[in-house]
């Protein structure tokens, strides 16, 4: 092609597949872009450099040797696709951003650091390591198929990677994912033709490890693999609750039905309340604390497989049962949770058994598996967080039951957002929070909870009895007690214990309503339809409220009253602690 030596304005030169020989090229001082690919050569660059040369592709020539390219430093784009070992000669190419570098014989990448790499490609060639590469910060597009690397270590610093090809490669483990985790902005992975592929759930896992990817092995990741793929890693709490509910729901299901009597219909909840924290913030304490000072309302119901501790007694701190027997009655359950190695769980029978003896039950649970699980079942137990609001506090608390390792303590801190987020998220989530880690957190929850059993108004009243201010508390006090006269009388001695009040809601009031009987006509204006759907089991608390002299006018009166059908306590200022930073 000596002819186009003449043609010295020439900006672009396309000579591929031919057996040419380019000296005339050093006659193009403007040449722009030169394809040269599928010839002969074997001595590339061999012309005279023309100034603003960018595009250069030499592939598929018989070159062997890469030679000192500084010379070319205009150069942006070059396909060197040969049969070279190692990479040398392009530290001047400064602004060199596409290079091609395929089906050569490079065993080892080398030379590249100084220079602004956009898109490399190393497809076919003879590397195990991926190594010499941590400076190509540009880096967006990178080809290592059809090589024999083993590990995806030296990629987690390039940061501006959307595409990595590691087609045909020999990488064995999931795991080696985690070293492209960090990569943000990965959009397009391919590990087709990897020994991993082999592996269960390969795609999942994947698509669960770099959550970004939109194209996994050529194919688009759909929005029900990225759903699946978390809910079967990293389950929201949500969907661990739904599944254990769904677990104890169809064994119950598979099991034969008991009517209970305790309650007037199958799906009347029971009184409950539950208390919920992180580890190790005195739920456990707070709860024995509260069944043994407030016994005549409350009982403890949980069963577990670990061993008592000091001073724990059966039936009383828990239902202490064997791991073969907790699995023998595991259709019993309402919800359960492994924990530290044993099994927790509350039991319809044994909540059953509490209310036989008209107390509520009061638990403690941890959030997911219990909380979040009750919460999907028929049960409406009043909800109490305890929540460490001073860190440093609860770290000094956990180290000195000398129990956790620091990194059990790290996680357990961890988790205290877990909680402090719920509540944020989730307004009404929890009936109330409490500080776990104020002195009096003991009588702020006793204090909750007597507002929950209208006991707190009753006590206020009775002081107000004993200290009469004025005689205008004495005139209002006299027409309570002469309205609740008429209501006993209207209920013919019926009424709720005071207890049931926890459960007591608006949907449980609007679906079994019973309007006042006629003949209590002269109520009839005064008293809103009555809640009868709690009674069965309280009858005894209200034979003593009939037979006694000295009636608790409010909590009747609360029963009754227009006001009533809120749920009880709706009206107690929620004690919000402040959030924890971090
Ligand atoms: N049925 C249940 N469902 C869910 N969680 C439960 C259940 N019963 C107990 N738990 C929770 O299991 C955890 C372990 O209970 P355990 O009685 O062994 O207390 P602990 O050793 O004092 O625990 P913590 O780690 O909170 O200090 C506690 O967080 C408790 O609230």
């Amino acid at each position: 092609i000596s002819v186009l030596c003449n043609y010295v304005h020439l900006q672009k030169l396309e000579v591929p597949h031919n057996k040419i020989k380019l000296s005339c090229v050093s006659n193009m001082p403007y040449l722009v872009i030169l394809d040269a690919s599928h010839n002969e050569i074997s001595n590339f660059f061999g012309f005279q450099p023309p100034k603003n040369l960018k595009e250069v592709n030499f592939s598929h020539n018989r070159i062997t040797k890469m030679k000192d390219l500084s010379a070319y430093s205009s150069l942006s784009k070059l396909d060197l696709d040969n049969s070279f070992r190692e990479i040398i000669g392009l530290e001047q190419c400064c602004k060199l951003t596409h290079l091609s570098l395929a089906n050569n014989k490079i065993s080892r990448i080398s030379g590249l650091d100084s220079l602004l790499l956009t898109h490399l490609c190393l497809r076919g060639n003879q590397l195990e390591r991926i190594e010499g590469l941590e400076n190509l910060r540009s880096l967006q597009v990178l080809d290592l198929s059809l090589n024999r690397i083993t590990s995806l270590s030296g990629l987690q610093n390039l940061h501006q990677l959307g595409s990595i090809n590691l087609k045909k490669n020999l990488i064995t483990e999931i795991q080696e994912c985690k070293h492209i985790h960090d990569l943000l902005l990965l959009r397009d992975l391919n590990l087709l033709g990897n020994p991993l592929q082999e592996q269960q759930d390969y795609r999942l896992s994947v698509v669960f490890l770099l959550q970004h990817l939109t194209v996994l092995d050529q194919e688009k990741v759909t929005p029900e693999e990225k759903v699946s793929s978390v809910n079967k890693y990293d389950p929201p709490m949500d969907v661990v609750a739904a599944r254990n509910h769904m677990t104890h729901l169809v064994y119950q299901l598979m099991q034969p039905q008991i009517l209970y009597d305790t309650l007037p219909s199958a799906d009347s909840p029971y009184p409950m309340l539950v208390l919920t924290g992180p580890q190790g913030c005195g739920k456990r304490e707070l709860a024995h604390r509260l069944c043994q000072e407030l016994s005549e309302y409350f009982a403890y119901t949980c069963h577990t497989t670990r061993g008592p501790y000091f001073g724990e007694e059966n039936g009383i701190d828990y239902h202490f049962v064997s791991e073969e027997d907790f699995q023998h009655m595991i259709h019993m359950f309402i919800q359960t949770m492994p924990y530290g190695g044993h099994s927790y769980g509350l039991t319809r029978d044994a909540i059953e058994d509490v209310a036989r003896e008209g107390l509520a039950c009061c638990v403690h649970m941890e959030l997911e598996q219990g909380v979040f699980s009750l919460k999907n079942s028929y049960f409406e137990p009043r909800f109490i967080l305890l929540i460490p609001t001073q860190v440093e506090k609860y770290k000094g608390h956990l180290k000195s039951r000398g129990l956790y390792t620091p990194a059990q303590i790290d996680m357990a801190v961890l988790r205290i957002e877990l909680y402090a987020n719920t509540n944020r998220q989730r307004p009404g989530f929890f009936d109330n929070v409490i500080p776990s880690d104020w002195e009096e957190a003991y009588q702020t929850l006793k204090q909750v909870v007597k507002e929950y059993l209208l006991l707190a108004d009753q006590e206020e009243e009775s002081n107000n009895r004993a200290f009469p201010d004025n005689i205008s508390t004495l005139q209002e006090l006299a027409s309570i007690r002469r309205r609740e006269q008429l209501v006993r009388e209207a209920i013919v001695g019926k009424s709720p214990g005071v207890y049931s009040q926890l459960f007591k809601s608006d949907e449980s009031c609007a679906s079994s309503a019973l309007s006042v009987p006629s003949s209590a006509g002269a109520l009839s204006s005064l008293v809103e339809p009555l809640d009868i759907s709690l009674l069965g089991h309280t009858l005894e608390t209200l034979k003593q409220n009939h037979d006694d002299p000295h009636p608790d006018t409010d909590r009747l009166a609360a029963v009754v009253s227009p006001s009533s059908d809120r749920r009880p306590g709706s009206n107690i200022k929620p004690i919000l602690p402040p959030i924890p930073t971090g």
